[in-house]
Formats: structure tokens, C-alpha cells, sequence
């Protein structure tokens, strides 16, 4: 029978071995082994790898599963309507120019799914990664969805998550972010409008940044990181279950008799995990001058080239802002990684005006940006004593190593409203005198 009994709980650490019984089955897991000729309760092994068998210890990564039924009881994949998700990285000709997205992007009738933005690189050479849009006001009911192209990295600006996984259940709200990495199955309930965003990494897991001489503690804490319990359903579903895979960039959808989230128990280092933005320990100048937003890394995804990530997850929390005779907001700059930034709630300190909770700016490799005339005018003059910056805010940057392409939706979603916004640098004035130091 089914049960719809649950209780929302966490297992903290990052990157740990965890093992996870659903209490009603206690002793679920084998002892001392993974593989006994008959598993406690008559359940099924079944492994699910998230790195190479052979990776070195520190980036072997791996889950055992015990479970009512083994994934593979499915009828065969067809392919299903893909919407907006794309990988094709060619569908517009490349520009450089800076693209703002507006914040209420249109989404279709139905209102759900992904819709990609931009992108670089492919999921078969495993090396790449998609900004999506989320939008939807509907539930998952006997659907659910893995990857098997690599992680999602999950940021949800309004509306809860309730997101079902083979490891249990989580609840992601605005402001917490969660991955569900390669090959992991879920389910999301919502509670009404809802939408986000989603960055995706093909090949390659995240990673907490080093922290070098900042020394052993600070930015997002290993403890600070929360993974799910073991929670299952012995569910038939006689009018079918569907199991969506992304797979190549495409979706395809399995039918089966039974709700995938039959995990009984499980044990592993492969798992979904989330984490509440208010928790990171901010890092920051307190002399003088602004140090780059590498400070602010909650997790990377490393590329091969050392130190440099295929995408970085960055935030601009709330902090003090104290640095003496300094122009305290971001710098002018062009840099040869690409930044997406989005909005999650509050007042981007380097805009006055444009960038709304829900929107997204796109600064491509080496086009120049900073902030607009009126942040430029205010920061230059302002008297600097300790300040709060950021209140009540929380804007994040997806910045890759890639140069990332915009796709026909993002081209039309961001030429809705925003044409006009290199104007915002225009009235930036010479204030130039070479008489006056
Ligand atoms: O462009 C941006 O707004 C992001 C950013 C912030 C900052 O403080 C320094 C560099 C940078 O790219
Ligand atoms: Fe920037």
C-alpha cells in the first residue's frame, strides 16, 4: 500500500558518507556489505555511480541503493517534446552585447519545464554547461526526472520546492539552493507560481572552493550542507508511471508500473543536497579596495585547467561594507570568464534600476560592464563609514570559463523589454582635469 507519511529531515555535511534507513524498515541496510545473496526485507541492490569506479578517493563518488523494484523495470524511452530546452548553441548568431532578461520572462500556456537561456559546450563530450529557467505552477504527479547529461544546480526565486528524490525528500525555498546531480531521479510538488533558475554542468560534479590562506573555515561550511533521509513509497501506479531522462540534450520518457521513490534504504557519498544562502560566511576587504567576487564562492565546478572552473556559483550576500577610500561597488572590468547573473530577492548593488528579483543579465567573455552612471556618481561620493550593503538581498553569478551562447528564447525573452540597456552607461561623464590631482 502506499503511505503518504513523511517527516522533513537532514543529514548535514558536504560530500560525506551518509547511510539512511526509512525507520519503518529498520535494519534495511546490509550489514558489512553491499551485496548479501538476499538484502534484509527481500529489496533489491542497486548502485548508482556518480564518478568513474576507478577516480582517485577524494572524487570517487558512489551510492547503494536498496530498493522494492531496480530502476531498469521500465518499458522502453521515447522521445518527448522538448519546449524551450535546447543545447544547440547555434540557433542565433554570436554577439557580445550585454543582455539583461526580464524578470517575468513569458513562459508558454502550460506554464512549466526549462526553458535554456544560454550555454556552451555538449553533454556528449562532457564538458559544457546550460543556464535554464524554470517556470510552473503545476506539480509532478507520477513524473519524475533525471540527468543524465550532469548536475543541476537549482535556484528557486518564488515558490517552494518540494522536491522528491531516490534519497528522500527536501524542501528548497527562495534563498536555499539545492543540486540534484547526474542520473538522480525527482519529483517536484509546487505550491503555486513558481520559477528559478537552473544552472547545469555536463562533466563535472560541484566542489566547495579551496579557501587557501583564508585557512580552514569560512565561505559555505561543510556542515552547513543538508542531505535528505531515506523515504519510500511501495506505490503501483496502474495508469503508468513516468520516468523522464535528459539524455544527449534531449528528453525521453519511460513508462513504468510503480513510483520510482522505492528506496528503502541506502548508503553512499552520491547524493542531492541543499543549502541555505543566509549561512555563508562572508569574506570581505576591511581596509581598502574591492576584491574580486571570487571571495564570494559557494561551489565550483573545476574544470581540468588548474583554478579555473567550468562554472563557479557566486553570491552577493548582505555584509558590511567598510573599505576606506575606496569606490566600494564593483569595478569597471571585462574579464575572460562569462558572468550570468540573477536575482533572487532585493537591490543589485551595482544598478540602480532594470535588474528586478527574477531577472538576468548576461556579461559576455570580455564585454565591458560595471556600474551605471547614477551608482557610479552616488559611490564616488558617498562618505564612507561602515555600512550595510546588500540588505535584504540576495543577487548570484554563474560565471564559466565558457563562452556562452544565447538561445532563441533568451534572444526573444531578453529583447522584450531591455534594448535599451547599454543606456544605462551613457551618461557615465569624463571627469577627467589635468590640472586637479
Ligand atoms: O559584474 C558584476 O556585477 C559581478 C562582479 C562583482 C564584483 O564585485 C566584482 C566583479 C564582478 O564581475
Ligand atoms: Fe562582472
Amino acid at each position: 500500500m502506499g503511505s503518504v507519511w513523511f517527516i522533513l529531515q537532514y543529514m548535514s555535511g558536504f560530500g560525506n558518507e551518509h547511510v539512511s534507513e526509512d525507520p519503518r524498515c529498520p535494519g534495511a541496510l546490509p550489514e558489512g556489505q553491499n551485496n548479501p545473496q538476499v538484502c534484509p526485507y527481500g529489496l533489491y541492490a542497486e548502485q548508482l555511480s556518480g564518478s568513474a569506479f576507478t577516480c582517485p578517493r577524494p572524487t570517487n563518488k558512489r551510492s547503494w541503493l536498496y530498493r522494492i523494484l531496480p530502476s531498469v523495470c521500465h518499458k522502453p524511452f521515447k522521445p518527448l517534446e522538448e519546449g524551450h530546452l535546447t543545447h544547440n548553441w547555434d540557433e542565433v548568431e554570436p554577439d557580445p552585447n550585454q543582455v539583461t532578461v526580464p524578470e517575468r520572462a513569458p513562459g508558454p500556456a502550460r506554464r512549466t519545464g526549462l526553458h535554456t537561456l544560454c550555454g556552451a559546450g555538449e553533454p556528449r563530450g562532457r564538458n559544457g554547461i546550460a543556464v535554464h529557467i524554470f517556470v510552473c505552477n503545476t506539480s509532478m504527479i507520477n513524473r519524475c526526472l533525471y540527468n543524465s547529461d550532469g548536475d543541476f544546480l537549482i535556484v528557486p526565486q518564488q515558490g517552494k520546492l518540494l522536491i522528491t528524490t531516490e534519497f528522500g525528500k527536501m524542501l528548497v525555498e527562495p534563498n536555499e539552493i539545492c543540486v540534484i546531480q547526474q542520473g538522480m531521479r525527482f519529483s517536484v510538488e509546487v505550491f503555486g507560481e513558481t520559477r528559478g533558475y537552473i544552472l547545469e554542468v555536463y562533466g563535472a560534479h560541484f566542489e566547495l572552493p579551496d579557501l587557501g590562506p583564508i585557512g580552514a573555515n569560512g565561505l559555505a561550511n561543510p556542515r552547513d550542507f543538508l542531505v535528505p533521509v531515506a523515504w519510500y513509497e511501495d506505490r503501483q501506479v496502474p495508469g503508468g508511471y513516468t520516468v523522464i531522462s535528459k539524455y544527449q540534450g534531449k528528453l525521453f520518457a519511460a513508462q513504468q508500473d510503480f513510483s520510482p521513490f522505492n528506496v528503502v534504504a541506502w548508503h553512499g557519498n552520491y547524493t542531492p543536497y541543499k543549502y541555505h544562502l543566509e549561512k555563508f560566511m562572508v569574506i570581505n576587504s576591511v581596509a581598502f579596495d574591492h576584491a574580486d567576487p571570487s571571495i564570494f564562492t559557494v561551489l565550483t565546478a573545476k574544470s581540468t585547467r588548474p583554478g579555473v572552473a567550468v562554472a563557479d556559483f557566486v553570491i552577493f550576500p548582505p555584509r558590511w561594507g567598510v573599505a576606506d577610500n575606496t569606490f566600494r561597488p564593483p569595478y569597471y572590468h571585462r574579464n575572460c570568464m562569462s558572468e550570468f547573473m540573477g536575482l533572487i530577492k532585493g537591490h543589485y548593488e551595482a544598478k540602480e534600476e532594470g535588474f528586478q528579483p527574477g531577472g538576468a543579465s548576461l556579461h559576455s567573455m570580455m564585454t565591458p560592464h560595471g556600474p551605471d552612471a547614477d551608482c557610479f556618481e552616488k559611490a564616488s561620493k558617498a562618505k564612507l563609514e561602515p555600512e550595510r550593503v546588500a540588505e535584504g538581498t540576495m543577487a548570484f553569478m554563474f560565471e564559466s570559463s565558457l563562452s556562452l551562447a544565447v538561445t532563441k528564447w533568451g534572444l526573444q525573452t531578453s529583447n522584450q523589454l531591455d534594448k535599451n540597456y547599454y543606456k544605462c552607461w551613457e551618461p557615465l561623464k569624463s571627469h577627467f582635469n589635468p590640472n586637479c590631482k
